[in-house]
């Protein structure tokens, strides 16, 4: 039988390990875990689930602690069927038993499932569900972190948050917290993940943190609802988020682009050149599913998470940026990571057969990401020759003259 993982007195990590799980809403992760709770006081509560088919990991987990019947309440923090895809069977299983959640997630709930036998109890903001024995759990309804009817709940006497997507990281690994995975790895797999779900989110972000440091409530303990716990770094990690949600960024730029044969390749080479000549961070993303092998969009947006410039490359093909690119720059459109509280500047080149027009297109696309344009779209016809090298060049040191400038 698999075993639990006790985390305080009473409280166990009652998940699932998804070790295969390569691509999740098109973005690569290097397997997952889908991280259940069990509370225990004189009542017994179930917080969160698993993805369907790892249902059997969380009941054999919870049933090396007590026997499922044992469980009085459930609280479903967010409807996503990735943790809620262990509610049909466990509805079946423990029929009578509560299920807490949003007013907002019962509506989800019933787009989902068939709920007409759930025994739904809809949560007002804050109330307490108190399990006796010194457990006393406390909803916070967190809209838009990262769903409409997301909530986090709270374990006071443990000082626990149970935040469910927020604080998460995409890793399957045999440790369970931060001080054994290690921080810097640990804060790495968090980073990927904000980049991709929580950036377009950051005024909530910073609206809920404020919020929950209003209430006062002591935090020591983090226990997200994917990956490892935060028990050693739960300040860090707040802290973390804070950063990514203002944008606070280093001297870095990222330079992301595709190619069909490799002139703007090249450009990409000596803009690089020119920035790193000048001391700053520099990574050039070529971009996968392209014609080469190369970096997906999902980790492509993690390295302009703490970038002050993006500056995207592509050909014209067919009047338009290659569809890899324009791709990208759609996803990039949606994680809007120019609109935080600090901005990001770049701008776009392309080689072209003589007529050109995709740096126009990117441009524009850029714009709408947020991205504060600081250059006019660069164009070259084929190869670029010695002169487009030093002018590349020339760019490369400009750009980073101007974020050293940057806050
Ligand atoms: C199928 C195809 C369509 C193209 N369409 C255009 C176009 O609409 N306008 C243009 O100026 N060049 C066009 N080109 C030319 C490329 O933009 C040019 O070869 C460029 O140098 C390729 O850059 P790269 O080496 O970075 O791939 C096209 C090339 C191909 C193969």
């Amino acid at each position: 039988m698999l075993k639990a993982v006790k985390i305080k007195n009473g409280v166990y990590w009652v998940g699932a390990i998804d070790w295969n799980i390569r691509d999740y809403h098109g973005y690569t992760l290097p397997g997952t875990t889908y991280n259940a709770y069990l509370v225990i006081g004189d009542k017994v509560a179930l917080i969160d689930g698993t993805y369907p088919g790892h249902e059997w990991q969380l009941i054999e987990r919870i049933e090396s602690v007590l026997p499922l019947e044992k469980i009085d309440y459930i609280v479903a923090n967010h409807i996503e069927i990735d943790h809620s895809g262990s509610l049909p069977l466990l509805s079946k299983k423990l029929p009578n038993v509560p299920i807490y959640m949003t007013e907002i997630a019962k509506k989800g709930f019933a787009r989902h499932y068939d709920t007409s036998a759930w025994n739904i109890h809809t949560i007002k903001n804050l109330e307490n569900l108190p399990l006796g024995g010194g457990k006393t759990l406390t909803f916070l309804e967190a809209p838009f972190l990262h769903w409409p009817d997301s909530m986090f709940t709270y374990l006071g006497e443990d000082k626990i948050l149970f935040p469910n997507d927020a604080f998460g990281q995409h890793v399957a690994s045999s440790e369970r917290f931060d001080d054994e995975l290690g921080i810097d790895v640990a804060m790495e797999h968090a980073a990927k993940f904000v980049a991709n779900l929580i950036v377009p989110l950051s005024p909530k972000v910073l609206k809920k943190l404020g919020e929950v440091t209003e209430l006062g409530v002591p935090i020591e303990m983090i226990a997200p609802s994917h990956g490892i716990i935060w028990r050693s770094h739960a300040a860090d990690i707040i802290n973390a988020y804070v950063n990514w949600a203002n944008g606070v960024s280093k001297n870095k730029i990222t330079i992301v682009y595709d190619t069909m044969h490799y002139s703007t390749g090249i450009a990409a080479q000596y803009i690089a050149e020119g920035a790193i000549s000048e001391g700053v961070e520099v990574k050039v993303d070529l971009l996968k599913d392209g014609r080469y092998e190369g970096v997906h969009r999902s980790d492509v947006v993690r390295d302009i998470l703490d970038s002050k410039a993006v500056i995207v490359g592509s050909p014209t093909l067919e009047d338009y940026p290659l569809p890899t690119v324009a791709g990208f720059l759609y996803y990039l459109m949606g994680i809007r990571p120019g609109k935080q509280t600090q901005k990001k500047i770049g701008f776009a080149f392309g080689s072209n057969g003589g007529k050109g027009g995709a740096p126009k297109v990117i441009t524009e696309l850029l714009e709408k990401a947020g991205i504060q344009i600081c250059h006019d779209p660069i164009e070259f016809t084929y190869r670029p020759d010695q002169a487009d090298k030093e002018k590349f060049f020339a760019l490369g040191q400009e750009i980073a003259k101007e974020i050293k400038k940057m806050p």
